[in-house]
């Protein structure tokens, strides 16, 4: 650890060793969240045939000129006209067909009156709805009286009006949202080819460390980066797998780190990155490939999160991020750095976090250190109606233990490095962590 990189450097050789993975063909749910790599053409035009948008009565326009519930249109219903239905009656002058929403228009019939505007052939006032083909079968047959006119068209969908054949439904390097899962299921596509999400090995490090839920001994404190880690790891859209915490020995940390690169895209560790004389992700990291793993571990210029370590191992040259051990350190670390380099892996175009201006809220002015890009945690509001920039007040102190601040915050205050002072009310950059 010679020379301080700063956060743009760090990230800029992260993200310039990491390729997106090789696409594969996954079923719809399993490509959410995913970037398409193909561009999908609309195979069958939607819908796929003229169908009603109403409950009602599918009629021949001419037979409903100028009908009123005064004087109205008098039509023989010859049959009903389901969604699914194949086999279609056809609706000659003076008939009408009942009709449900969704089912195809049947030929002959040229518009379809609702319900609503009939008396659902029950002979009397207008109806609200038609009665259920289980408890009155009639409703198919008799008579039907219609109370206004409709025209050519009326309430219903035209064959393509939605999106037709041959047309692009899909353009490679969307992102796949629950809406463009909908439309590939409309269009009648199983599987789609995307980049798949990567599979992101979180493993702590500290013999200090006891699973939560178990008793806590003199010196012990809970592993709680793994969950933080694990956590982001699939929000940032990554599977994740926690690997509990590893003690503090070269040999055992080794040979977990070997076993889990069989399933990795990505290794996250926490811990062990310092200077002390039990570091031994440093001491582990810098010699797994038998000497010509390269893992670097270098200084930054930036609070928390100073020590980090980056690199690409084993066969595969997997990448690696060892994160700094302090709680706030090794989930700022994960959001500038980890996070970046799972959308990298995922082909996503924008990797990195949006920024936002906001006007400081503080009773005092802050201080940061010289040289050092200082991320504190806020509280960020954004702008209200008719405001440039929304505000936010500082959570917590800059110590980077302090777990019970960073859960209460939803945002980095990004202190520049040349920045010693921020003064109350003054315009700061903030990353918003919930969006
Ligand atoms: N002499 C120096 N000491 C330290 C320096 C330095 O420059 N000179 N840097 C400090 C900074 S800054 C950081 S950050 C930490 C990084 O330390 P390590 O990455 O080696 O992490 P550990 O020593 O293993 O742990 C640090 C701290 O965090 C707690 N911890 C670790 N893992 C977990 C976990 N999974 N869950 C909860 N808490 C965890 C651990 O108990 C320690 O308190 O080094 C400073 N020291
Ligand atoms: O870099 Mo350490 O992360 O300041 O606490």
């Amino acid at each position: 650890m010679s020379e301080t990189w700063s956060v743009e450097e760090h990230l800029d050789d992260i993200l310039s060793s990491i390729r997106p993975l090789e696409p594969i063909e996954l079923q719809l749910l399993d490509a959410q969240g995913c970037v398409l790599v193909e561009d999908v053409t609309v195979p069958v035009s939607l819908p796929p045939f003229d169908n009603s948008s109403m409950d009602g009565y599918a009629v021949r326009t001419a037979d409903v000129q100028g009908a009123t519930e005064e004087f109205p249109a008098v039509l023989t219903v010859i049959g009903d006209v389901a969604a699914g239905e194949g086999d279609l009656p056809v609706v000659e002058r003076g008939q009408a067909a009942r009709i449900m929403t969704g089912a195809a228009l049947p030929p002959g019939a040229e518009a379809v009156v609702p319900v609503e505007w009939t008396d659902g052939g029950l002979g009397g006032a207008p109806v609200e709805t038609m009665r259920a083909r289980s408890h009155d079968p009639r409703g198919a047959a008799g008579e039907v009286r219609v109370h206004r006119p409709v025209e050519e068209g009326q309430h219903v969908r035209p064959r393509g009006s939605d999106v037709r054949a041959g047309a692009m439904a899909l353009s490679a390097g969307t992102v796949l949202g629950p809406p463009q899962v909908g439309l590939l299921a409309a269009i009648g596509r199983g599987t789609v080819t995307v980049r798949p999400r990567p599979r992101v090995v979180v493993v702590s490090t500290g013999s200090e460390l006891v699973q939560p839920g178990e008793q806590l001994g003199s010196g012990q404190i809970y592993d709680s980066n793994s969950f933080v880690l694990t956590a982001a790891a699939r929000d940032a859209g990554a599977i994740a797998y926690r690997v509990g915490a590893v003690v503090d020995d070269a040999d055992t940390l080794r040979a977990t780190i070997e076993d889990q690169l069989i399933r990795a895209d990505l290794v996250v560790t926490s811990g062990g990155v310092s200077v002390g004389a039990y570091d031994v992700v440093k001491e582990v990291l810098s010699r797994i490939d038998g000497g010509s793993g390269n893992v670097e571990f270098r200084r930054l210029a930036m609070q928390p999160g100073k020590p980090q370590g980056f690199g690409l191992i084993g066969p595969d040259r997997t990448p690696v991020l060892a994160l700094p051990g302090n709680p706030v350190s090794s989930y700022v670390s994960f959001e500038l750095f980890v996070r970046p380099a799972v959308r990298a892996l995922m082909g996503r175009a924008s990797v990195r976090r949006e920024t936002a201006r906001a006007r400081l809220e503080s009773e005092e002015a802050l201080t940061s250190p010289d040289g050092k890009r200082q991320f504190l945690r806020g509280g960020y509001l954004p702008p209200e109606a008719g405001e440039a920039v929304g505000t936010v007040r500082p959570v917590g102190g800059a110590g980077s233990h302090l777990v019970a601040a960073l859960a209460q915050a939803n945002s980095l205050i990004d202190v520049p490095e040349k920045t010693t002072r921020l003064t109350p009310g003054e315009e700061v950059t903030v990353i918003p962590l919930d969006q």
